[in-house]
């Protein structure tokens, strides 16, 4: 059959098309081709080892005014192409030849590439010219530096997990039953099945974040090592990013944490910057990236950020889990290819993928069928439907091959041909079931071992020498000083918009405008009166417990997907990160009672001298530290925002209660609560520098004794942290 490569502009700029059977005047239309569109026009034929394919180049005018229908047809369907070609120039000889070959099958109705489908997408605007063009262009200019080149090899991978929640306690349930593979430097490996089909479980069994219960893993022949974790980048299904931080910030902040230090830190801000570029993110670099609350960059980019965020360290081995869910067909696509330079350029890819489009599994080189846990395929992406056609299932209709595989893995034959001794044995139909255990025992009778040892050892490495001798250990070089101010700054950048947002600005100043209005120049002048303004003293000390405890219990539930991730590649030391998260804490939240204290303090009349003032400011801001130490500690402690809010609300209601205001006289077994409040120390504290001169009067009682109460919340201060340190260790250990 013969084939036309048509290219768009010149073969220099290597910017052509695949097309078959198109006519070049449905493509640019005769009025437009008048129209200064097709300059020149040359024929030729070139020789690949699946034959003789013709080629043509159409020379284009660059400035072509844009207007009509047939005109814009004419642009996307350009764009659409540019894509198919970027990859075949971009590699071997014989990947073109391997391109063509897929794209021929289309006619056999393996692959789906017929014309109509093509058109129709390009028409719906399906990826945009410029887009296309950019990203194409930039992608192609990945270049990383040599890494170890690391083949990985599994066979026969178990796992099985206790099942909770099921009357026998010992019930176990098989997830994996024996699955083979490899994947080489190069080579993109798709794990591919339907929902609860084990391509998860596997992902993280290779890549060594869970431990298999049987069967063999290898990287290289060895099975894996400790030195291997700085080798291998994993993405994670869910983004973790900061929302608040831009694209460049994220980068630059993870190159800084997580560089050797045999690079300096211009060397390594100079990698982020490359990685960027790379990955075609320089428009929206100074971005934030954005979350569910603040819109940021799309999500597409967002992925891209998180790869970024692997590959900046260069590993030999990249994992990623779904990167294509959630996004439009075009930017999937567009993901995968990138994926596949990553490849070209010396990794090892393995991805889990739901439903790709037919475009997109063009992409992958090997595959693995899951379902129910079993092997249903393993080999070249592109043989997946010649080995089903094989076993006597075909498709009846034009199907994207992807989908085809999918539906087999769930038993659903519908639109496809079934084996006789399928359909012959089960009456009236084979149930999904039926189609499962059908597909098992096929691919373990008719794969035979030969074969798959075949497979599994196809490749062989070549090691650059230079790599080889690479230490194999590239812990994170940066020093614990540098980690922490580099922990300070990012959560810094992270945390002081959530701190002086409008809204929890307006919350402070209208709270201290409603105070100093409702004690309004009150006064000493009678015991009432008094009472009143002792009233106003427990309600700020109240006050800057809750409002500090309530924004500091979130903290370590909320990063904890980050921290988790961050630490399993030891990016730095928990203490640093402690350390840096405290102390930025510690500088934003003492900003705001600041201004609450100014605008109560003159307003409500309390005693106007300096010394009066800045300790009833201090004693507020140790409040303040206090509480925060106690949030951290049942945030850690539970990790769990719900959970540590509930629990939270009952601790600082009677802490409030025992505080000293409400109740004088305690019974004598509850009297121990107050030395543990919070409130019951820095009220007493107040009403000291109020009233020194009262202490005889009704709030006197022991009042002068100022130094337990500034110890008492010294030690909480420093209790409560070192708590929510030690709960944050281990959680730290359950979680690996
Ligand atoms: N720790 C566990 N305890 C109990 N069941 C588990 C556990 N881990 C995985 N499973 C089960 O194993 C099966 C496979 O899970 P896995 O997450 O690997 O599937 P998947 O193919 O990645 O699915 P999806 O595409 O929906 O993410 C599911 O049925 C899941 O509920």
């Amino acid at each position: 059959m013969e084939q036309q490569l048509d290219l768009s502009k010149s073969f220099d700029n290597k910017e052509a098309v695949i097309m078959q059977n198109i006519d070049e005047d449905e493509i640019f239309p005769p009025e437009k081709n008048n129209n200064m569109f097709c300059t020149k026009k040359i024929e030729g034929h070139k020789k690949t080892k699946k034959g003789l394919i013709k080629m043509r180049s159409l020379d284009f005018a660059k400035e072509s005014p844009i207007h009509g229908k047939s005109l814009r047809h004419a642009r996307s369907l350009s764009s659409h192409f540019l894509i198919n070609i970027d990859e075949m120039m971009s590699d071997g000889d014989n990947e073109k030849g391997a391109h063509i070959s897929k794209t021929s099958s289309g006619k056999m109705g393996i692959f789906s590439y017929d014309r109509s489908s093509i058109i129709s997408s390009s028409i719906s605007g399906d990826v945009p010219l410029e887009n296309s063009q950019k990203n194409s262009c930039s992608w192609r200019r990945i270049q990383i530096e040599p890494t170890l080149r690391i083949r990985l090899k599994f066979q026969d991978v178990k796992y099985t997990v206790a099942q909770k929640g099921v009357e026998n306690s010992d019930a176990e349930k098989c997830i994996l039953q024996g699955v083979s593979g490899s994947a080489c430097p190069g080579e993109i490996l798709a794990l591919m099945g339907p929902s609860g089909g084990g391509k998860t479980t596997l992902l993280k069994l290779l890549s060594g974040k869970v431990k298999n219960d049987s069967g063999m893993i290898t990287y290289n022949d060895q099975p894996y090592n400790k030195s291997l974790k700085q080798r291998i980048g994993f993405v994670l299904q869910d983004d973790v990013v900061f929302p608040h931080l831009t694209v460049k910030e994220t980068l630059i902040y993870a190159a800084l944490l997580r560089l050797p230090n045999t690079l300096s830190k211009e060397q390594k801000k100079e990698r982020a910057i490359r990685v960027i570029n790379e990955l075609g993110l320089e428009r929206c670099q100074d971005t934030i990236i954005g979350g569910a609350f603040v819109r940021g960059i799309s999500g597409g980019e967002r992925k891209r950020v998180c790869i970024g965020n692997e590959i900046l360290l260069n590993p030999s081995l990249l994992f990623l889990d779904e990167p294509t869910s959630g996004l439009d067909s075009t930017t999937a696509l567009l993901i995968v290819q990138m994926l596949h330079y990553i490849a070209r350029a010396g990794m090892t890819v393995v991805m889990t993928i739901h439903q790709p489009s037919s475009r997109l599994f063009s992409r992958f080189d090997k595959l693995i069928l899951l379902g129910q846990g079993n092997s249903l395929y393993f080999g070249k992406a592109s043989e997946a439907m010649l080995y089903f056609s094989s076993v006597g299932c075909s498709p009846l209709i034009a199907m994207n091959p992807a989908e085809f595989l999918i539906d087999l893995a769930n038993g659903n034959i519908t639109d496809k041909s079934i084996p006789s001794d399928l359909d012959n044995k089960f009456l009236p139909g084979p149930s999904p079931s039926d189609v499962h255990e059908y597909f098992v025992g096929a691919y373990e009778s008719r794969v035979t071992n030969i074969d798959k040892i075949k497979l599994l050892n196809h490749c062989l490495i070549e090691e650059d020498p230079e790599v080889q001798s690479w230490p194999n250990s590239r812990d994170s070089g940066a020093t614990w000083c540098q980690q922490f101010s580099m922990l300070f700054t990012r959560g810094l950048k992270e945390r002081c918009h959530e701190y002086f947002s409008s809204l929890r600005i307006t919350q402070v100043i209208a709270t201290a405008i409603i105070v100093g209005l409702l004690w309004w120049h009150s006064d000493t002048s009678s015991p009432k009166r008094v009472s009143d303004q002792a009233g106003l003293l427990f309600f700020i000390s109240v006050f800057w417990a809750f409002f500090p405890l309530f924004t500091v219990i979130f903290t370590f539930p909320q990063e904890r997907a980050m921290l988790v991730k961050e630490r399993s590649v030891n990016m730095y030391k928990l203490s640093a990160y402690f350390i840096a998260r405290i102390t930025t804490d510690l500088l934003l939240d003492l900003v705001l009672p600041v201004k609450f204290l100014v605008i109560v303090y003159f307003m409500v009349g309390l005693k106007l001298t300096f010394t009066a003032f800045s300790l009833t400011l201090l004693t507020i801001l140790l409040s303040i530290i206090a509480a925060q130490g106690l949030g951290l500690a049942i945030g850690a402690g539970f990790m769990d925002v719900k959970k540590a809010t509930t629990f939270a609300s009952v601790i600082l209601m009677t802490f409030m209660l025992s505080g000293g205001f409400f109740v004088q006289e305690v019974p004598a077994f509850m009297s121990w609560v107050r030395y543990i409040s919070i409130n019951y120390h820095t009220y007493r504290l107040l009403l000291k520098i109020q009233y020194n001169s009262l202490t005889s009067s009704k709030h006197g009682k022991g009042i002068e004794s100022s130094g337990v109460e500034v110890g008492a919340v010294l030690v909480m201060v420093v209790g409560y942290r070192m708590l929510a340190y030690f709960l944050l260790r281990k959680m730290k250990l359950r979680t690996t």
